[in-house]
């Protein structure tokens, strides 16, 4: 396994930039989640490490080795970086068996039939698909045959995985089961892994890092707790969590990495990132990051709002309440609020930032 290494990425395609000076650190045996929404270029950056693409501008590393350079000239072919590649469809031969489906690139390879057959016992295993070796593709789940695509991979001893959308064909039921057949996979095999989604909930589940990308740029990279307690800005705020983004004026930090924020007729203390914090002052609009858990209905408190919208979520409710023109706070109560309803709302936590959309890290 490896480790891969992106600098200062750019590819274009005809005029248009879909990938703009990205850097990426990726550790042996880290599983990172590139997640953002349609179009950010998760997929060009992917195919760029597995070689189906050539950047325009940067440079790619896996364990060490250049394989994409194009100041240098150098461009390894995809066969040549030993990567295992599963993508949403599960490309698999109709006609052959499980276990042949599996040794198929060993057939190709020459290897002979005893080792073949050791890799390929040994990979179903991982994927929990011994008993189903004689069966064909058509026979199968499609989680399942995803678990097929990912032995087919395996077997190779790849340096690293990279998952495009795999569980994107999957029912939400089916979904939740491969997310642990994945980290079981990567807790098996110690295995470098990188997972392009949009779902946000299934990046955070299974990661150790995600880089969160918009428009061609890595807006953050972090734990999942990180990003979701620590937003570097307002897209990534939004994209990751359920909560909301207000725009607020009117800060003033304090020492130790707090401030006290103006919301409606009052104030409240939230949580303040680095650079805000050191420069002691904020001019201009800051971003307030408030998650619905950190938000609920206290009869005396303060801050008061109207209830604009009452949601059931099973074992609690979620609650949007207007406390201004500009400002809708989500709450998370365990009783049901009648639209209208005058509420006061205790805000036990928040973050601020300085960058708001539009900004790029
Ligand atoms: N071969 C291509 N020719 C022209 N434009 C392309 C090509 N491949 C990708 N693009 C464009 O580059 C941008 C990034 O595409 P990419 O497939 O990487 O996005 P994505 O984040 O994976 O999106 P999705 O989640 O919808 O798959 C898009 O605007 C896309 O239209």
């Amino acid at each position: 396994m490896a480790d891969i290494n992106l600098s200062r990425i750019t590819k274009c395609f005809g005029d248009y930039r879909a990938l703009n000076q990205v850097s990426l650190d990726i550790s042996d045996g880290e599983f990172v989640a590139l997640l953002g929404p349609s179009g950010c270029g998760k997929t060009t950056l992917l195919r760029l490490m597995a070689g189906f693409e050539e950047p325009g501008e940067g440079q790619i590393s896996i364990g060490g080795q250049v394989v994409a350079d194009p100041a240098k000239g150098v461009m390894v072919s995809p066969e040549d970086r030993n990567l295992g590649i599963v993508f949403q469809s599960y490309a698999l031969w109709p006609h052959m068996s499980v276990s042949r489906n599996v040794g198929y690139p060993l057939e190709v390879r020459g290897m002979n039939r005893a080792d073949r057959d050791r890799r390929i016992s040994e990979a179903l295993d991982i994927v929990a698909l011994g008993p189903y070796a004689d069966r064909s593709p058509a026979e199968l789940s499609g989680g399942q045959r995803q678990r097929v695509a990912l032995a087919r991979c395996l077997v190779m001893e790849p340096r690293a995985v990279l998952l495009d959308e795999p569980l994107a064909n999957l029912d939400v039921h089916l979904r939740e089961t491969m997310q642990q057949a994945f980290l079981d996979f990567h807790r098996r095999t110690g295995a470098t892994m990188i997972y392009v989604t949009h779902d946000q909930a299934e990046a955070m589940a299974m990661a150790d890092r995600i880089a969160v990308m918009d428009k061609g740029h890595i807006r953050q990279m972090a734990a999942p707790e990180t990003l979701y307690r620590e937003p570097a800005d307002h897209m990534v705020a939004g994209f990751v969590g359920a909560g909301s983004v207000l725009p607020i004026t009117g800060v003033e930090v304090e020492n130790g990495g707090t401030c006290s924020v103006k919301l409606g007729d009052t104030r409240i203390a939230a949580r303040v990132c680095p650079k805000l914090a050191s420069s002691g002052h904020i001019n201009g609009q800051a971003g307030l990051c408030l998650r619905p858990e950190d938000v609920w209905v206290e009869d005396e408190a303060p801050l008061r709002g109207k209830v604009e919208d009452c949601v059931y979520l099973g074992g609690r409710f979620r609650l949007s309440v207007r406390i201004d023109d500009e400002h809708t706070l989500p709450v998370y109560a365990n009783r049901r609020a009648r639209v209208g309803e005058p509420v006061g709302l205790k805000v036990a936590d928040g973050w601020v930032f300085d960058r708001l959309a539009g900004e790029v890290a």
